[in-house]
């Protein structure tokens, strides 16, 4: 089973220890987390990111915010700072819902160590179904090496490795997988602007001894077209009943230059990100961040500082959706716990769900 190199997540007495991301790849800083707002700051902060990390933690955070507190009126409260941190994660509602439904039966009394013993079984869960990810993704690769000798060349966008999660990732789950038996794998590792969560994957990569190449996120249309890659597998924040998937802005973009070159173009997403009561990618909500994030760009100086750098005055115009949507037409498969699936047939797969 793959171990995280340090906790994304852990419990500390009545309180919660995190990494936070904001600080990576250029320094390690864990935080300690001990009151509702801390733990809903963290997330809107993205000092927690990645959809399944962020279910996990605001299952954490609502245990903490009833220490002291268990009543009706402080569960509500609870649970609706928590769902108004980020809208377009559904792992953050599916485990709000969990907690919510866990909870509001039992007496005062009894929700508060309910409420870490299911905060817990959720993050278990998902360190367990990213391991199921990695074991069914690494199929992917294999069939590479079947037909054609070297690397085999993946590309991904974001960051949907065990940074994203309480495990191994998702799409990084079967790269994981593969390296570890004996797989030759590069990575083209996409940036991710504005906020470079690329480059959290590089430092994965580089921790794990995984070869890498980071790109220009305008740079993977032309190693599509070289014939570069040999797939291309990135994470997902909502699927859709209809396959319709949601995830960090540009994938939408990767998945239209995979087709255009004959690339397969996979997604790697858990239970706990497939939304069937969404009907298809138009109902989405997609996270508006505001226009601060592409005016700057971090980055470590040559003193070792950590700086964020303004690139256009804040005068400057900046659009900055922090997601887009691929519709399940250029979605090869997605990879669950499950096993694979075509995008429109997740049910088959899950048929108890909802
Ligand atoms: C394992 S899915 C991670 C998913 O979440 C990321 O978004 P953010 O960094 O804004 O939390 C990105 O969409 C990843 O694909």
């Amino acid at each position: 089973m793959f171990t995280q190199p340090v906790p994304t997540l852990a419990r500390d007495g009545d309180a919660i220890v995190v990494l936070d991301q904001t600080r990576l790849p250029y320094r390690s800083e864990q935080r300690r987390l001990a009151t509702l707002a801390e733990v809903a700051t963290a997330i809107h902060s993205m000092q927690v990111r990645g959809a399944p990390l962020i279910g996990a933690t605001a299952a954490f955070g609502v245990a903490i915010a009833l220490g002291g507190d268990a009543s009706d009126a402080q569960l509500d409260i609870a649970l609706r700072t928590l769902a108004a941190t980020r809208p377009t994660a559904v792992n953050l509602h599916w485990a709000l819902g969990r907690m919510a439904a866990r909870l509001r039966p039992l007496p005062a009394s009894a929700r508060l160590d309910a409420a870490w013993a299911e905060a817990e079984t959720i993050r278990a869960g998902d360190a367990a179904t990213c391991a199921a990810i990695g074991a069914h993704g690494v199929a992917l690769l294999e069939a590479v090496v079947a037909r054609r000798n070297g690397p085999v060349r993946v590309m991904t966008h974001c960051n949907a490795g065990w940074l994203a999660t309480c495990g191994a990732g998702t799409a990084l789950a079967p790269v994981y997988a593969a390296h570890a038996c004996g797989i030759a794998v590069h990575v083209w590792v996409s940036e991710t602007r504005p906020r470079n969560q690329g480059l959290l994957t590089a430092w994965e990569l580089r921790e794990a001894g995984v070869p890498h190449s980071v790109i220009a996120d305008n740079a993977a249309g032309i190693l599509l077209a070289r014939g570069e890659v040999d797939l291309v597998i990135t994470g997902a924040d909502r699927v859709a009943a209809n396959g319709d998937s949601a995830n960090k802005v540009g994938t939408y973009l990767k998945a239209l230059a995979a087709r255009e070159h004959g690339v397969p173009f996979h997604i790697a997403a858990p239970l706990s990100t497939i939304d069937f009561a969404c009907p298809d990618g138009a109902a989405i909500p997609i996270e508006d961040r505001g226009p601060a994030e592409v005016r700057s760009v971090q980055g470590v100086a040559s003193d070792g500082s950590v700086q964020d750098v303004a690139l256009v005055p804040d005068t400057t115009g900046a659009a900055n959706p922090a997601f887009d949507v691929t519709p399940a037409r250029l979605i090869t498969s997605i990879v669950t716990e499950r096993g694979s699936s075509a995008p429109g047939r997740l049910r088959d797969l899950f048929p108890e769900a909802p």
